[in-house]
């Protein structure tokens, strides 16, 4: 069993928001400072997971679940190879975890990993805040000898904005690699690095798929060396406004009539690609229990979500796109916000939300299946 050494427990700590909004906590994990958007997420498990997806690069995440830390950390359940949020903020961490997979605990994990985060915030006053006012940027200062209220302010309003961040190159590979298809090969998929999540070239491989899984930088040329049956376009961080790359690439992709799917960010470049526009939600959908309609079948799943900004698709019309008709084929029941979007003259679509449900539910799982049934459909 792991216990907690706790010892940063007892050094103050402060979260100041852009606007002026200041909470006061205890530090938790490292000691230190950070900088970064302010985020809420509602999932009521699976921080493990949703600590090392790399699309929270750059991103304090609120967790609303008042207990966090329950269950450790373990040695599987990480997306990625680091932690990846710029901080961490929680109400009542937990003293001791439980879990017979656990090997270490929250708090030593994010000391270890260098990740400064703040305990005992009001963190559902803190949500409320950014519900009314919105995502804004936010430091956490932690330590025995905090600088003034105004220093800390002014640093805050200093940091990077999420609007215009150009993310996928720090953190997608820099090499290529392959995860092999369990049992046998049925496809050759190239998927486009853009903060992929462990859990994605999985869900692939378990149906039979070979993933190669290239830089973010990857050229037409590179991605066509794979000989692939299909290419996909992973999740990601940043403004989708700024992924000039990716769309050049999957416009040519689109060209080919290579069958193509995309989660998150990649549902993003699609809509780009196609001629659409992207936003800024005022606070984005993240956690693990949001209610989704597939269009095409009238179904409502209960789905993941780690997504701040959003395409502008008309919902109830079919679009006309440089690539033939397009139409929005998921939205979401809470705000109608579109969640997926799907060509009807090519074999190509995308969702706004995760599919490979890490963590999550696996309501979405078909998607993969429907990815499949493109290039069975390609090779008839
Ligand atoms: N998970 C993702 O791919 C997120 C996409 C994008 N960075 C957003 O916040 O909307």
């Amino acid at each position: 069993m792991t216990t907690s050494t706790r010892g940063a427990a007892r050094v103050p700590a402060v979260l100041v928001l852009e606007d002026g909004r200041i909470f006061r906590g205890r530090a938790y994990g490292a000691v230190g400072e950070t900088f970064g958007e302010a985020v809420f997420s509602t999932g009521m498990t699976g921080y493990q997971e949703t600590l090392t997806d790399p699309s929270y690069h750059r991103q304090v995440v609120v967790m609303t679940a008042p207990h966090v830390g329950n269950t450790g950390v373990n040695d599987e359940d990480a997306e990625s190879a680091r932690i990846w949020v710029s901080g961490y903020v929680v109400r009542d961490p937990a003293r001791v975890p439980s879990s017979w997979r656990s090997r270490r605990t929250l708090d030593e994990e994010l000391a270890a990993q260098g990740v400064v985060g703040i305990s005992g915030v009001d963190t559902r006053a803190l949500t409320r805040h950014l519900r009314e006012r919105g995502a804004m940027r936010v430091g956490i200062f932690s330590g025995n000898a905090l600088p003034d209220e105004g220093t800390m302010l002014a640093e805050v309003r200093q940091a990077p904005e999420m609007t215009g961040a150009d993310l996928s190159a720090e953190v997608a590979t820099t090499e290529t690699y392959v995860v092999p298809a369990q049992g046998q090969k049925k496809f050759t998929v190239a998927a486009v690095d853009l903060g992929i999540k462990g859990m994605t070239p999985y869900r692939m491989a378990e149906r039979g798929i070979e993933v190669h899984v290239l830089p973010a930088t990857a050229s037409v040329e590179e991605v066509y060396a794979v000989n692939p049956d299909g290419v996909f376009f992973s999740n990601g961080p940043g403004d989708p406004a700024t992924a000039d790359h990716p769309v050049a690439l999957m416009r040519a992709v689109l060209e080919r009539g290579t069958p193509l799917f995309g989660i998150c960010f990649g549902n993003q470049i699609l809509g780009r690609a196609l001629g659409f526009g992207t936003y800024k939600l005022k606070y984005g959908h993240r956690g693990i229990n949001q209610p989704v309609q597939d269009r095409t079948t009238g179904k409502v799943e209960v789905t993941a979500h780690n997504h701040g900004f959003a395409v502008d698709a008309p919902l109830d019309t079919v679009a006309d796109t440089p690539f033939g008709r397009a139409e929005v084929s998921h939205v979401c029941l809470n705000d109608n916000v579109v969640e997926g979007l799907q060509l009807l003259d090519k074999p190509a679509f995308s969702v706004q939300y995760h599919p490979e449900a890490a963590a999550g539910p696996h309501d979405a799982a078909y998607l993969f299946d429907r990815f499949v049934s493109l290039m069975e459909g390609q090779r008839a």
